[in-house]
């Protein structure tokens, strides 16, 4: 890739502080980060959370950088041979040069960005499946669970965010395109929304799931949350929103005549479903479009599974392709990696690995589970650190009002002490309903909820869902749910 500053700005308003943009050749990368710096190498300085980026421009000029982009002024000087240029924010600005340099891959494919508090990645993988069966398409998918195409992955970093930072967003989008892929659907994180990550990405549908609390953290309270997930909404083309929940009433003034809803309960939604029957291996539905009634199932059990198939098959359906295909290959849907996972031990104990880790996720997974469980119900569960504490007793509260049983333990506590967070999370449970135990180990704790299990029991272990890991300080160590009960169910105790 050799590509010319000049190029990369043209009609972006500048202003040249050093050197001449136009024989400034960007022929190795563009990073924000000094450390990735290689000879002809672009850096964008950009602030972080711990420290400005600016502060590491002279770092970035002796690792090779010849083009240097900044929003203010910086204490450095510079080789004559290196450009410097000063745009408003770099953060915004970060997005058209990435996208540039990488030919403007978006443009060449359809890019679907699913927004909302739940269900991003589920969405993700449903569409991923639906079009792969359903049509043949060449499916990438940029998420939680890392990036793929034609289901081969093509960066295997844990590290990387749900939704990447601009410059890998466009990379990874090229290698889509380069390996054929015709269909994106990518997850645009609240953070990464708020943090410009997503602009001047081609965005043909924008679909919205649900808001409800989770990230307060980072996003000081719900309004401020929910404006940053409508950032989605003022940059791409067709919108797909949930109609049972509020903030489509918020989509639809910023895009009128743009937006396609779906719902369980809004009889207007234009794909809603209906006669649900929820069964531990899945859920049956009719569907209603158009005045037409499809009969529907999704192998996830749970209304929230349904709202998931719905936003698939619109999206799908706004794509262009054929409803009658998309909803008979969700029947199909492979199971989705740590999202209601199911493992049914020796002992005869069912085992559930979900990803939920806020409230409302929790409430739906655990009322799903309630509703079909014929015996106790067994929740193993916990809360990261260094991330919205308000959640934790919520979720305590949530987990003993659905459960017999619950384990509380650690999520990820990284530099909290585990212990302070269980506290948090009891603060939420009350000595008169169901039995608590605390047990600061996670393997430990699922064994302990093995344990307890008679058959015919459900054990629910979540919030890590497909991770493959814990966090315990800055040390990253290995761990699998899924993996640890598979190992725990096998000895003889459990
Ligand atoms: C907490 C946060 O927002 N972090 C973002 C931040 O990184 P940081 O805070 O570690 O950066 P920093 O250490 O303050 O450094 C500032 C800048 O100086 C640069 N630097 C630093 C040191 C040096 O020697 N040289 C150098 O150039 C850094 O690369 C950085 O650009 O700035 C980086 C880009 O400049 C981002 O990639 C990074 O996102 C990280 C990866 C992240 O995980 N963010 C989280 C909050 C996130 O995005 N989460 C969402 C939400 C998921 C969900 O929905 O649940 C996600 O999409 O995953
Ligand atoms: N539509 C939904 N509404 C509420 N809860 C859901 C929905 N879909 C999935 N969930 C629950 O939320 C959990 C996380 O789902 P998923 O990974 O799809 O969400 P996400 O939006 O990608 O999350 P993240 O922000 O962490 O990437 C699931 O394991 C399930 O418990
Ligand atoms: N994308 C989510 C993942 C949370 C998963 C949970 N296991 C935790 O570590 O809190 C977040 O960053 O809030
Ligand atoms: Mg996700």
């Amino acid at each position: 890739m050799l590509m010319k500053l000049s190029d990369l700005l043209a009609g972006y308003e500048h202003r040249v502080l050093q050197g001449d943009p136009g024989a400034a050749d960007i022929r190795a990368c563009i990073a924000y980060d000094s450390r990735r710096m290689t000879a002809g190498s672009m850096y964008i300085a950009m602030r972080g959370s711990r420290t400005d980026g600016h502060r590491f421009v002279g770092d970035a000029v002796v690792r090779g950088a010849v083009a240097v982009m900044v929003d203010h002024e910086i204490e450095d000087s510079m080789p004559s041979q290196v450009c410097v240029v000063q745009v408003a924010d770099t953060r915004a600005a970060a997005p058209v040069v990435a996208s540039r340099y990488f030919g403007e891959p978006s443009r060449e494919m359809d890019v679907v960005a699913v927004t909302g508090t739940n269900g991003k990645t589920s969405v993700s993988y449903m569409m991923e499946s639906a079009l792969r069966t359903a049509v043949r398409a060449r499916v990438g998918v940029i998420g939680t669970d890392g990036c793929r195409v034609a289901h081969e992955s093509i960066r295997i970093d844990t590290t990387t965010p749900t939704t990447p930072e601009a410059v890998e967003l466009h990379h990874i989008l090229r290698c889509m395109r380069d390996r054929g892929a015709d269909t994106v659907v990518m997850e645009a994180s609240s953070m990464a929304l708020m943090l410009r990550r997503v602009d001047h990405t081609d965005i043909k549908v924008g679909v919205f799931t649900n808001l409800t609390p989770d990230h307060l953290d980072n996003h000081g309270s719900m309004e401020q949350y929910k404006q940053a997930k409508l950032l989605l909404f003022r940059m791409c083309h067709q919108a797909v929103a949930n109609a049972d929940d509020p903030v489509s009433a918020d989509i639809a003034a910023l895009m009128p005549r743009a937006v396609t809803t779906f719902g369980l309960d809004d009889a207007e939604a234009d794909f809603r479903a209906g006669d649900l029957v929820v069964e531990p291996t899945g859920t049956r539905f009719v569907l209603h479009h158009d005045g037409r009634r499809y009969q529907a199932e999704v192998p996830i059990p749970g209304r929230f599974a349904v709202y998931n198939a719905l936003a698939t098959v619109a999206t799908c359906h706004l794509l262009g392709h054929d409803l009658d295909a998309v909803i008979g290959a969700l029947a199909a849907l492979p199971p989705i990696p740590g999202r209601f996972e199911h493992f049914r031990t020796p002992k005869g104990v069912s085992v559930v690995v979900d990803y939920a880790h806020s409230p409302d996720s929790l409430e739906k997974v655990l009322s799903t589970i309630r509703g079909f469980a014929r015996r106790r119900v067994i929740t193993v569960f916990g809360c990261g650190g260094d991330r919205d504490r308000t959640k934790r007793a919520p979720m305590g509260e949530i987990a003993q009002k659905h459960s017999d049983f619950v384990v509380v333990t650690s999520d990820n506590p990284r530099n909290e002490d585990p212990e302070a967070i269980i506290d948090q999370i009891m603060l939420g449970m009350h000595a008169t309903s169901a039995q608590v135990q605390r047990i600061t180990d996670r393997r430990a704790a699922i064994e302990r909820g093995l344990a307890v299990a008679d058959p015919g029991d459900i054990v629910l272990v979540a919030g890590k869902g497909a991770e493959k890991y814990q966090i315990i300080g800055d040390q990253t160590v290995h761990f699998d749910d899924m993996e640890t009960v598979r190992q725990l169910a096998a000895k003889p105790a459990n």
